[in-house]
């Protein structure tokens, strides 16, 4: 059977709300924030993983430092919280010049962009997250200070409008993205150097919840560490936050330190199951394969069926799960893949197989 949208959606989602999500690394409260400060690795033989983009980064500040000259331009790519932020502190840390840290979302009108530029120090380094997310105008003036270290500043309005030029000490911008195919070409082209930050493996992820236990004076057990390590999402923001939750069980309900028994009981008292899953994407693969028998049905009829907005099943978890291959996005609607019947240990009805066998050659 096609589970079908069946036009304009009317209903309002009523089901629980997965608000607060600790697997969410796109979203920081105030105790990330704080936390996140003490755990950034300071240089880059501290920063764990990310080899090539780790090497690469290397060879450009090493040949910089030797020439005296400020570092190229460097674009960061990739998802929230694989350590854009902290490497882009690195950096800084690299080149003895102090970092101006501000987001495209801040900065909505040239104004704002000439007046952080105009009180750069030679050689700083500003780091532009969500650089994506910048106003057009904005985004031009930076071409001009990006590749002339100079820019226009405009006087006045309309016809008696003048524009006088600004020269801008030399600076390294660095600019992070979640979405470099969002990056107009030019601006893409003025980045000397490009780096994509990819997801971290298990074992990269239990040397970074290593060295964050130790900052945090947390008594773990390599089995503990490899335990939270496989719930992160291959990611150092949820591999550290996961990491305080399990804390602050070993603490109230063990002798302090994590091993993979009370790893495996915190995690479960916070419902992120033994892949990273967790109460909101089990929701979604749970309907999928009990009310609609694997599929194929429309994003919004999911939606509605599990309680949730729409946008926050498409956006927030979707891509992990399809990342995990438990679910597939088709022309005809989403599907479950075998991985998913068996992760949460359900047999895929006969109709159904058949119909999966199709589509994922089963
Ligand atoms: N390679 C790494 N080694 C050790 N810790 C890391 C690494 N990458 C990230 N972290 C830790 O993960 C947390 C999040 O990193 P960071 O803030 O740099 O991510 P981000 O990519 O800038 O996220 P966002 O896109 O949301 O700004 C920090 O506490 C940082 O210490």
């Amino acid at each position: 059977m096609n589970w079908d949208e069946t036009g304009p959606e009317t209903d309002q989602p009523s089901g629980p709300v997965f608000d607060d999500r600790l697997v969410d690394a796109g979203h920081l409260d105030g105790e990330d924030t704080a936390v996140e400060a003490a755990l950034r690795p300071k240089d880059l033989d501290e920063f764990v993983g990310q080899e090539k983009v780790r090497e690469q980064l290397d060879l450009v500040l090493k040949a910089a430092r030797a020439r005296g000259a400020t570092a190229d331009h460097v674009l960061l790519s990739g998802a929230p919280g694989l350590g854009k932020t902290t490497l882009s502190m690195i950096i800084a840390a690299e080149m003895n010049a102090p970092i101006r840290i501000t987001s495209g979302p801040a900065i909505q009108h040239a104004g704002d962009l000439a007046a952080i530029l105009s009180s750069l120090q030679e050689g700083e380094v500003l780091f532009l997250d969500e650089i994506h997310r910048m106003s057009r105008p904005a985004e031009e003036m930076l071409y001009m200070a990006m590749e002339d270290f100079r820019v226009d500043v405009i006087v006045g309005k309309g016809p008696g409008a003048t524009a006088i030029p600004l020269e801008l000490p030399p600076f390294t911008l660095v600019g992070a993205t979640t979405r470099a195919g969002l990056l107009p070409p030019p601006l893409r082209d003025r980045f000397g150097f490009t780096g994509h930050m990819e997801f971290y493996a298990p074992v990269e992820l239990e040397r970074v919840i290593h060295r964050s236990a130790r900052l945090l004076d947390v008594g773990i057990d390599v089995e503990g560490a490899a335990e939270i390590a496989g719930r992160s999402r291959g990611t150092p923001r949820i591999a550290n936050r996961l990491l305080r939750r399990v804390r602050d069980y070993a603490q109230v309900k063990a002798e302090g330190t994590i091993d993979r028994h009370i790893a495996a009981a915190a995690l479960k008292v916070y419902e992120v199951d033994e892949r990273g899953l967790d109460r909101l994407d089990r929701a979604v693969l749970g309907a999928l394969l009990k009310l609609f028998g694997g599929g194929p049905v429309g994003l919004s009829t999911l939606a509605v069926a599990v309680g949730e907005e729409r946008e926050t099943v498409e956006e927030v978890a979707e891509p992990f799960l399809v990342r995990e291959g438990l679910l597939a996005r088709t022309p005809r609607g989403r599907v479950a893949t075998p991985a998913a019947w068996a992760h949460l240990g359900l047999v895929p009805p006969q109709h159904g197989a058949k119909g999966q066998q199709g589509l994922f050659g089963a």
